[in-house]
């Protein structure tokens, strides 16, 4: 009998190696199981080796069980009964053996839509920028590649523009690529993408209309039941009509919206609570689905598993080895086309705000309970809260002038059209924080993020400190600081994992040199890595909401920035400017010296 539990851990591969079974997805083993359980939804476990997936149908659920590493899929339940699972003390299941189904499934004929349903994702706001650049862009590989396996999947734009389906897909078409799997008749399944596209022309604010999309919606599929998620591409200012219409007229009988809400989600503490408020209003928290794409990038998520998984890194994890904590975000092209959105909120809004302050709870958090969504989200919270507000003295922010280099003259943020002239809007930052509990105590995490400056990239890097008494220290010179081990967890581009150590140069001499340990994802691993959004719609489809933004971390994350968000404004700080493709403002490292750091991207070996 294996044994699992609800909310904390996964059974092991071990727990089911005493089970035969005769039937193989891409040649995994796979068991079936029906009971009833009434108050469990669903459980997710991964783990290199096992992948449980547990899907709550009405007052039945199924469970699926994949070994060596098998995606999970949804399965319609099987036609057996193996008892019920008994709920032992503690919160552990027994569940008893698996009965094994007789025939093998092959997942290219296997039925996933028995149970009818059909996901749909209305873009709102079909005809922007956002959406014909990446909203469909995205959902064409999610569908293509994931999606078409699982589900009945149509997707609807929605516009004031009117637009018929066939120019929808045209504007779609334009954008797709064959970057899913080249070799498995790209050109067809992008065909059978743009047949599940759809639009329905409406205001944003008309009952009627979106009534009107839901039918259309439901007479496009036949459904029986129906799946309706909205995807916001429209501007903030128009969100809670739209989503007061599609919650009340457009949404599914069952209950089952979501509504996917695209950043900025407000400009400050107080109207980013507003808007909460406001979405409360038509939907449970549980319906808002807050997407930070950077919590959806390979190298983010496995920033829990490289902590929580290797015993070198944890213990090792606190103000007692770790010098500082640096988030670096950097884009080397400026905000072309995109002023007029920008200038409203700038860099620290854009980037700083979400993305870097994500990934540092990531990194910072205590040891989350389980792998569940609300364990995980209440360790961000948690270190959230345990950080000082920013101070003005301790930001450093610029902006891109313009710049000619062999003969091109790149712009100035304040050329673009959109853009007033007298804009003291910063594409650039650098900030100091800091967290104050007994494990970071003192540690500065610092952040820096730009546009315009002369790469591209976005890493996590971990200075430690150094070797007290380092007996080698005449072998490497006098500063301690080149000798210090630095961790890089480099998210974009060229994924990778490098540790920098001091080592001996081969030779009969002693001398000692700095060389990586290093993980590079495309030397390590063959399987492309899938684009943030690809898992992100996947898990708001799922409703798993690890990886989406819960209210109350968002209001710990406001928190921090609006104070010296509103001094900035108020005391019309003038940035720093900075040529375009340069390295941005010489301040940045002011700031970082004040705290003994040195930002490690800069220097030679990087
Ligand atoms: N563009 C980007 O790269 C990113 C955008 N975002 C966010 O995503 C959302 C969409 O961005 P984006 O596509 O650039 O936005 P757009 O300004 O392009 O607006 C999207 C659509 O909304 C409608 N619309 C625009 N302004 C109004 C208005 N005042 N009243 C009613 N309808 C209006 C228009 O459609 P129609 O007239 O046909 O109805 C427009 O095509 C925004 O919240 C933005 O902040 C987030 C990250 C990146
Ligand atoms: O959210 C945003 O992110 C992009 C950068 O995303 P990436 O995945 O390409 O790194 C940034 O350009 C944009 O300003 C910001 O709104």
């Amino acid at each position: 009998m294996a044994t699992f539990s609800p909310s904390t851990h996964c059974p092991s591969s071990s727990a089911y190696s005493n089970k035969s079974s005769s039937s193989l997805i891409n040649g995994n083993p796979i068991h079936h199981h029906r009971t009833t359980l009434p108050s469990i939804l669903r459980k997710r476990c991964r783990s290199t080796k096992l992948y449980l997936h547990i899907h709550l149908m009405e007052e039945e659920f199924s469970a699926v069980h994949l070994q060596d590493g098998a995606k999970s899929m949804k399965a319609s339940p099987v036609e057996s009964d193996d008892g019920p699972v008994k709920i032992l003390k503690d919160g552990i299941l027994s569940v008893p053996p698996v009965t094994p189904p007789e025939e093998s499934i092959d997942i290219a004929n296997f039925d996933f839509d028995k149970d009818n349903s059909t996901v749909s994702i209305t873009v709102v706001g079909a005809s922007g920028d956002l959406a014909k650049r990446r909203s469909f862009l995205h959902f064409s590989h999610f569908t293509m590649k994931v999606a078409s396996l699982r589900f009945h999947f149509t997707i609807f734009g929605y516009a004031r523009s009117k637009m018929s389906d066939a120019e929808l897909r045209n504007m779609v078409s334009k954008t797709l690529t064959c970057r899913i799997d080249q070799r498995e008749n790209c050109g067809e399944k992008m065909d059978q993408f743009l047949e599940r596209c759809f639009f329905h022309p409406g205001q944003y604010d008309s009952q009627e209309n979106f009534l009107e999309l839901g039918q259309k919606a439901q007479r496009t599929r036949g459904w029986k039941s129906c799946k309706p998620s909205f995807y916001l591409s429209i501007p903030p200012n128009i969100f809670i009509d739209a989503v007061k219409c599609a919650s009340s007229s457009a949404s599914s009988a069952n209950g089952w919206t979501r509504v996917i809400v695209e950043k900025p989600f407000g400009r400050d503490s107080e109207s980013s609570a507003a808007l909460t408020r406001s979405l409360k209003q038509y939907l449970d928290e549980d319906q808002i689905f807050r997407i930070d794409h950077y919590l959806g990038k390979e190298l983010v998520e496995n920033l829990s598993v490289l902590r929580f998984s290797n015993l070198i890194f944890e213990p090792l994890w606190s103000r007692q080895y770790i010098k500082n904590v640096q988030f670096i975000f950097a884009e080397d092209f400026g905000t072309e086309g995109r002023g007029g959105y920008f200038d409203n909120y700038g860099i620290i809004r854009d980037i700083m705000q979400n993305h870097l302050l994500q990934i540092l709870a990531l990194f910072a958090m205590e040891t989350p309970v389980s792998l569940d969504a609300e364990d995980i989200r209440n360790e961000k919270v948690k270190v959230l809260r345990s950080m000082r507000p920013l101070r003005l003295d301790d930001v450093v922010t610029g902006q891109y002038k313009s710049h000619t280099r062999g003969g091109v003259k790149y712009p100035a943020y304040t050329d673009d059209k959109t853009v007033p002239n007298d804009s003291l809007t910063p594409t650039f930052a650098a900030a100091a924080l800091f967290i104050d509990n007994a494990r970071w105590d003192g540690v500065p995490f610092l952040m820096k993020a730009g546009k315009a400056l002369h790469d591209r990239r976005a890493e996590i890097r971990v200075q430690f400190r150094h070797v007290p008494g380092n007996l080698y220290n005449k072998n490497i010179g006098t500063d301690l600081d080149l000798a210090t081990n630095e961790l890089v967890i480099r998210v974009q581009p060229d994924e990778a994992i490098y540790l920098k150590i001091n080592n001996k140069v081969p030779g009969l001499g002693m001398r000692l040199d700095r060389s990586n340990l290093n993980l590079l994802y495309a030397a390590r691993y063959s399987k492309e890595i899938p684009d943030a959004y690809e898992r992100l719609l996947l898990d708001a489809i799922e409703g798993e909401r690890r990886l989406f933004i819960r209210s109350d971390e968002l209001d710990a994350a406001w928190s921090l920035f609006t104070p010296v968000l509103k001094e900035l404004e108020e005391k019309k700080i003038v940035p720093e400017y900075y040529p375009y493709g340069s390295r941005g403002p010489v301040g940045s490292h002011y700031l970082a010296a004040r705290y003994k750091v040195r930002w490690g991207d800069v220097g030679s070996e990087q």
